[in-house]
């Protein structure tokens, strides 16, 4: 389909790096984190953030852990100078955290950098030019020497800021589009910036090596990066610093790689917004960590106060499948995606080892702040089991597992006409109007036990009832014996009212949701000719929600007979 076109595009080249070691590496700590959203992901929005938006996305970013943050651009707006002027001002930036300001490398931005930096205690003053063989010829029209004076041009002009200030600058250099440079002359002019710069293991540079639009597999980021890291002079006076863009929809991937390949620090955004497809979301990659128990050191617990104010402040919205933070990340509507997950959510709560196991949950939603209720959602993707967890944990009916088939064969039947979701309130009606109201053939009026002994050997206990039970309106007094009250209930339906049926299974527990005083039976009885039937009861009394549940086992094969005959 593509063929004629196919000639615009050329291969990526790949890295001569045979003697790579990243690939058996693994994540062990967390990097230094840098947010870029006040300045990246800003500028990629269709309205960029005013004053209160910066504030509050600001105080969200401390918030979260971050201990650099790139403020904005100082230089470039009103806004993004009188934001810088704000924080240092009303002295907003925690001791802790370390603001960071972007400026190209002319000389007029940097000295208006440093303006709006004044006061400030210590700040990163973040310098960047273009390196790539496509933009020195189309945008810059230079050779590599000139691109080179035009970076040791800028990094002058801060070093010389820097001395007559009282902030204490750090210094940090991208050479901007780095994956599409050549890496011996990335390293070149990398050099050339620290030697301007004259980094200290103490005091370290942060060299930054983005890939300002993502062109390769993310393998060849980490070529990349391991690269640079072992052909870098000063190694231990510089911080890699890994700024990763989301073209190819591998920026996550692209920066976990970059990391192993021993990037230090990396920079990206909430959600990852940014220019395009966005930066990487660094909260991705964060919990990512989380999920293999590396302490990422930025708190994400409360992920929907997250959501809220990313979504206030850049008008953007989460798309609900979105890693971790999606409205439905964490639902499984799907019939054995539910069963697994409802055994593993028991297994869980049996087994104390405090070990995170559920199939196709790989992150505790309660973690970040989730609760389990939205976990299975029913619609005709949905199973028996589905049906049963919603019954749980959203009304507290533990349904018995041998009842399972016939409700989640009712719902099933309802959502396949609904077409869509089915709430859970509309579960709950209609295990209340198909077993807790059912009464269409009988009707309990009164019930009394009239003698009860109870034996310390079971077989010598004995009870008598009466009951008065409204059969098609006509009230009938029903009395019998057994050896408790629901044997001599059993007893005076089929002597009083001729009904044949076996009980077959009996399961009760406590209602401990709405009224906690009451309880649940769950009756399995078979009629005449060997078919199954559940009934459910609720009452305060145990032994009144067991009557209740066989005559609302009895109402509906009651029914089901009255729908075969006429
Ligand atoms: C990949 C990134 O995210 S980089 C960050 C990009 N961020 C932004 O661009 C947002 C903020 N930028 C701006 O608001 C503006 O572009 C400003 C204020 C920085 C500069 O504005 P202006 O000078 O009016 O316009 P403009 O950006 O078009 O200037 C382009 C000139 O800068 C040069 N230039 C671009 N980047 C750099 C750089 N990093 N260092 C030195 N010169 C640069 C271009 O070659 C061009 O030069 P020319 O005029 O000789 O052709
Ligand atoms: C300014 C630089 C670091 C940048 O944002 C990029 O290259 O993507
Ligand atoms: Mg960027």
């Amino acid at each position: 389909m593509f063929t004629d076109k196919l000639k615009k595009y050329r291969p990526y080249p790949t890295v001569h790096l045979p003697d790579r070691t990243w690939p058996d590496k693994t994540i062990t700590q967390a990097p230094i984190w840098c947010s870029v959203d006040l300045r990246d992901g800003n500028q990629a929005l269709v309205q960029p953030m005013n004053l209160e938006e910066k504030l509050e996305m600001f105080q969200l970013l401390v918030d979260i852990g971050f201990k650099e943050i790139e403020v904005g651009f100082p230089a470039a707006s009103r806004i993004e100078h009188d934001f810088t002027r704000l924080l240092i001002e009303r002295d907003l930036v925690p001791d802790d955290v370390l603001i960071q300001t972007l400026t190209q490398s002319r000389e007029p931005l940097i000295r208006k950098t440093f303006e709006a930096l004044k006061g400030a205690r210590q700040a990163v003053v973040h310098l960047y030019n273009s390196t790539s063989t496509l933009q020195r010829q189309v945008v810059f029209g230079m050779e590599k020497k000139e691109i080179i004076d035009l970076a040791v041009r800028g990094a002058e002009v801060i070093r010389e800021e820097a001395a007559r200030t009282d902030t204490d600058i750090r210094y940090e250099y991208s050479p901007e589009s780095f994956t599409g440079t050549e890496l011996d002359f990335a390293l070149e002019i990398c050099e050339a910036v620290m030697e301007v710069w004259e980094p200290t293991p103490q005091r370290p540079v942060i060299i930054n090596l983005p890939a300002t639009v993502e062109m390769s597999t993310p393998n060849v980021y980490a070529d990349q990066i391991e690269w640079f890291i072992r052909h870098l002079k000063n190694r231990d006076c510089a911080l890699i610093s890994l700024h990763a863009h989301n073209d190819r929809g591998t920026a996550v991937a692209a920066t976990e790689l970059a990391l192993m390949a021993g990037g230090d620090r990396v920079e990206g955004t909430l959600f990852g917004n940014g220019e395009r497809t966005g930066n990487v979301d660094i909260m991705t990659v964060a919990l990512n960590m989380f999920t293999q128990g590396v302490d990422p050191k930025l708190d994400f617990s409360d992920i929907n106060r997250v959501i809220d104010v990313y979504q206030r402040c850049t008008k953007l919205p989460v798309h609900p499948r979105h890693p971790y933070a999606g409205e439905l990340v964490y639902t499984a509507f799907s019939g054995s995606h539910q069963d697994a997950i409802n055994k593993g959510m028991a297994a869980v709560e049996k087994d104390n080892s405090g070990i995170w196991a559920v199939p196709y949950l790989p992150i505790d939603p309660q973690d970040v702040g989730r609760t389990y209720e939205s976990i299975i959602r029913i619609n005709s993707q949905s199973g028996k089991g589905g049906v049963a967890y919603v019954m749980d944990k959203e009304f507290g009916f533990k349904l018995p597992k041998d009842m399972h088939p016939e409700f989640g064969a009712i719902i099933q039947k309802i959502s396949d006409e609904a077409g869509g979701e089915l709430p859970g309130e509309v579960i709950y009606h209609t295990f209340d109007r198909e077993y807790l109201q059912a009464d269409s053939c009988y009707k309990l009026r009164s019930f009394n036990v009239l003698k009860r002994h109870i034996d310390h050997d079971e077989a010598r206990s004995s009870a008598e009832v009466e009951a008065v039970i409204e059969v098609h309106g006509e009230e009938k007094t029903l009395r019998a014996a057994g050896n408790g009250p629901l044997d001599a209930f059993c007893q005076a339906l089929r002597e009083g009212l001729g009904l044949q049926f076996t009980l077959q299974a009996y399961h009760e527990h406590a209602l401990t949701r709405g009224s906690s005083a009451k309880a649940v039976s769950y009756i399995m009885v078979t009629d005449g000719e060997g078919r199954p039937f559940w009934g459910a009861g609720v009452d305060t009394d145990i032994i009144v929600a067991s009557i209740k549940a066989l005559l609302s086992a009895l109402n509906r094969a009651c029914r089901k007979h009255q729908e075969e005959t006429t």
